[in-house]
């Protein structure tokens, strides 16, 4: 499923903070948005997704427009979010986090939770743990989890590995990687790391106080360039 998104605009109120920023991403492919704090990367993940209302622009999912599609029916359409906050239902044990998403499905079979936990066995025994009580890195894969029990074809992560653990990080990453090529998903990730991104995506983008400021496949990219761009 291809993904466009294009000269998207996106407003705060009356603080405009996206400027008309495009991107396209191929069926299966993998882009990481790169960015410092409050370039704006959420505010583009949350406008794909239509948690955020665009002031002007277009979101396609290969030729069909999703622009005014509600964000559920934008995940009913192939799309999977796991958002910064991690959200999930605190109260809420773990399996009882997964076992709500596979219920919003026709077609959910019980047997997707294992497959999911297969991918992030971590969360195995903490299935009766309330979500509240898990860690920083569990509880993204909780979410990660959460993401792919509606079926994805295209998932986006907003900052998936930020503030965790180093030995959490390295494992987050290898599911991800699993999902991207293994299993054909296509990612869309926002992460304020270039090292990151070379290890994670093929295309990237830089947003920069609301605009797209660079973009390209990160084999090809100056990292020094980037570097500049992303330092504080
Ligand atoms: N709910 C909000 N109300 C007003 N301004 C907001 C709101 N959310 C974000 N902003 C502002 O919008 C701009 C872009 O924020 P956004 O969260 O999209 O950036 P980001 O690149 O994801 O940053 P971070 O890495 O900190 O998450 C920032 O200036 C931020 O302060």
């Amino acid at each position: 499923m291809k993904l466009t998104a294009s000269d998207l605009q996106v407003a705060h109120g009356r603080t405009q903070v996206l400027f008309g920023v495009s991107l396209e991403l191929e069926e299966g492919g993998s882009c990481c948005v790169l960015g410092r704090n409050g370039a704006g990367k959420t505010s583009l993940m949350n406008a794909i997704m239509g948690v955020l209302p665009t002031k002007a622009g277009r979101v396609l999912l290969d030729d069909r427009e999703i622009t005014s599609l509600s964000p559920w029916d934008r995940v009913r359409a192939g799309l999977g979010y796991a958002p910064q906050e991690r959200s999930g239902f605190g109260g809420m044990s773990v399996l009882e986090n997964l076992q709500v998403v596979l219920e919003t499905r026709r077609d959910g079979r019980r047997s997707e939770i294992d497959e999911v936990l297969d991918l992030f066995p971590r969360l195995k025994p903490l299935l009766k743990r309330p979500a509240t009580f898990l860690s920083g890195g569990q509880r993204q894969q909780l979410a990660i989890a959460r993401a792919l029990l509606t079926k994805p074809r295209l998932l986006l992560l907003d900052e998936p590995t930020e503030g965790i653990q180093p030995s959490i990080v390295a494992e987050i990453e290898e599911a991800i990687l699993a999902l991207r090529d293994r299993d054909g998903i296509g990612l869309l990730i926002a992460e304020q790391y270039v090292e990151m991104a070379l290890r994670m995506a093929e295309d990237y983008v830089v947003l920069e106080a609301g605009n797209a400021v660079a973009a390209g496949r990160t084999a090809d990219m100056d990292e020094a360039a980037a570097g500049r761009l992303l330092a504080i």
